[in-house]
């Protein structure tokens, strides 16, 4: 048995679990073992009927690179091999204030006549890839009681089969922000690097993309001239004002990623957090080789940099309301302390109404759906609040929403005061 799985078991009545329904807030439970006469649990699925068929499975490969991949392809698996009445959430497990504990997985309720097809589907995949499945079922009393399928290791490790389960207190954040840390946001060169080179033999294009990478060896002088970095959503004026300042200014453009990795950025977007976030992270390594050269001879303005890469990635491993964000001093939010540190980060801004009209009147406008507009606002809300967060150097906001030129002339009044230019 894998040591991954050997431990993730043996903590099994520490850990808590979260079920994700749609439109119900998050239903958080832990398991416990089942002592005959014990006084009742309290109720946990009052949702469910008696007669659910009710199963969850946890992705729990000891590899990293292949505990992605596989989740990120689970949900089209179940979908497409499940019956089509099945009901899918997403259920995670973790064990509180332990960082890298959470696992995820998907969490199923069947219908009884369709339960013997979906057993079916379950099995075959406890056995093929690195899942480890339990079923759920309610009694008389409205209890449920949970059963590990894997057998053989609850054995070996003289483990229950059976828990109750009962509700638990919410943690004070939410529980993907354990997993930030290495797996959503990196913080040296050595860490992305070390993802990409994992991933060679599955994804090709990653050895091309090592491949671009600058030297690290040589040390570098501190930089002549200021490096600024111009940070926002999309639509919120960063190439207008970019291009702006490197005429006003005489400066060099530069972006991250830079025009180097164009040719993979749609293939990394793909592929599952941990490996795409380890792609933009060391563009932004390439992107600073380019800065330190050229910031000898001109200013430099740069049109994104480590800020995207961090604020993205965190606002979109932790879902929900901008509260469930790691608190503001968090060590998500520092800077990594081998990349080159800009003099000035401006992060450009604007009210929804006037970011959705630059949007459609550039013709982007992807759905105005609700459902969608309600995700993205969240997701927006995320994105800026994390910007916010980061340190080292944390960034100045400028209202983007009067005419370019005024724009323009706040970010060159912030240039010139705290750049000396
Ligand atoms: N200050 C501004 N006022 C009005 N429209 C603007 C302003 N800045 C940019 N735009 C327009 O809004 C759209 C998005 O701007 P763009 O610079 O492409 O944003 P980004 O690079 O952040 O995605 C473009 O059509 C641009 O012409
Ligand atoms: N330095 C960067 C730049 C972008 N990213 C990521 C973050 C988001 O997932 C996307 C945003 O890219 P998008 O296509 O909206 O960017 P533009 O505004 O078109 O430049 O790229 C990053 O991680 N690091």
């Amino acid at each position: 048995m894998a040591r991954r799985v050997k431990t993730f078991l043996s903590q099994w009545s520490s850990r808590i679990f979260l079920l994700e329904l749609d439109g119900t807030p998050p239903l958080y439970f832990r398991v416990q073992e089942q002592h005959r006469g014990e006084e009742k649990a309290p109720r946990v699925f009052a949702q469910f009927h008696k007669q659910d068929r009710c199963y969850s499975l946890l992705v729990c490969s000891p590899d990293r690179i292949r505990r992605a991949k596989f989740y990120g392809e689970l949900k089209d698996k179940l979908l497409r091999e499940l019956p089509a009445g099945c009901d899918l959430a997403a259920i995670s497990s973790f064990l509180p204030d332990v960082r890298d504990s959470l696992v995820r997985g998907y969490f199923l309720k069947s219908s009884t006549e369709d339960s013997p097809h979906t057993e079916r589907v379950l099995r075959e995949l406890e056995r093929r890839d690195p899942v480890l499945v339990c079923s759920y079922s309610g009694g008389e009393d409205g209890q449920w009681t949970q059963r590990l399928w894997s057998q053989a290791e609850s054995k070996t490790l003289q483990m229950p089969v059976e828990y109750s389960v009962v509700p638990t207190e919410a943690p004070p954040y939410h529980p993907s922000t354990l997993n930030i840390i290495n797996s959503d946001v990196f913080y040296s060169f050595d860490e992305a690097y070390d993802v990409l080179k994992k991933c060679g033999d599955i994804i090709p294009e990653a050895t091309s993309v090592l491949e671009t990478l600058p030297s690290r060896e040589k040390a570098r002088r501190k930089p002549d001239f200021p490096i600024v970095v111009i940070e926002g959503l999309d639509a919120t004026g960063k190439t207008t004002l970019t291009e702006s300042l490197k005429d006003t200014l005489g400066a060099t453009l530069l972006r991250s990623p830079p025009q180097s990795l164009s040719p993979w950025r749609a293939r990394f977007d793909q592929e599952p957090p941990l490996i795409r976030r380890a792609f933009y992270a060391l563009g932004n390594y390439i992107t600073a080789e380019q800065i330190s050269q050229e910031a000898m001879k001109t200013p430099i303005i740069v049109d994104r940099f480590w800020h995207s890469t961090a604020a993205y990635a965190i606002a979109t491993a932790v879902s929900g309301p901008v509260c469930n964000l790691p608190p503001a001093g968090s060590e998500v939010y520092r800077w990594p302390g081998d990349l080159l540190q800009p003099s000035l980060v401006v992060l450009l801004t604007l009210d929804p109404e006037e970011r959705e009209r630059r949007l459609r009147n550039r013709g982007q406008m992807k759905t105005d759906e609700e459902k969608e507009l309600d995700h993205n606002r969240l997701f927006r809300l995320r994105v800026e609040e994390a910007y916010r967060r980061i340190s080292g150097p944390a960034c100045v906001t400028v209202d983007a929403s009067p005419s370019a030129d005024q724009v323009l002339q706040q970010v060159l009044l912030l240039i010139r005061g705290k750049c000396h230019l």
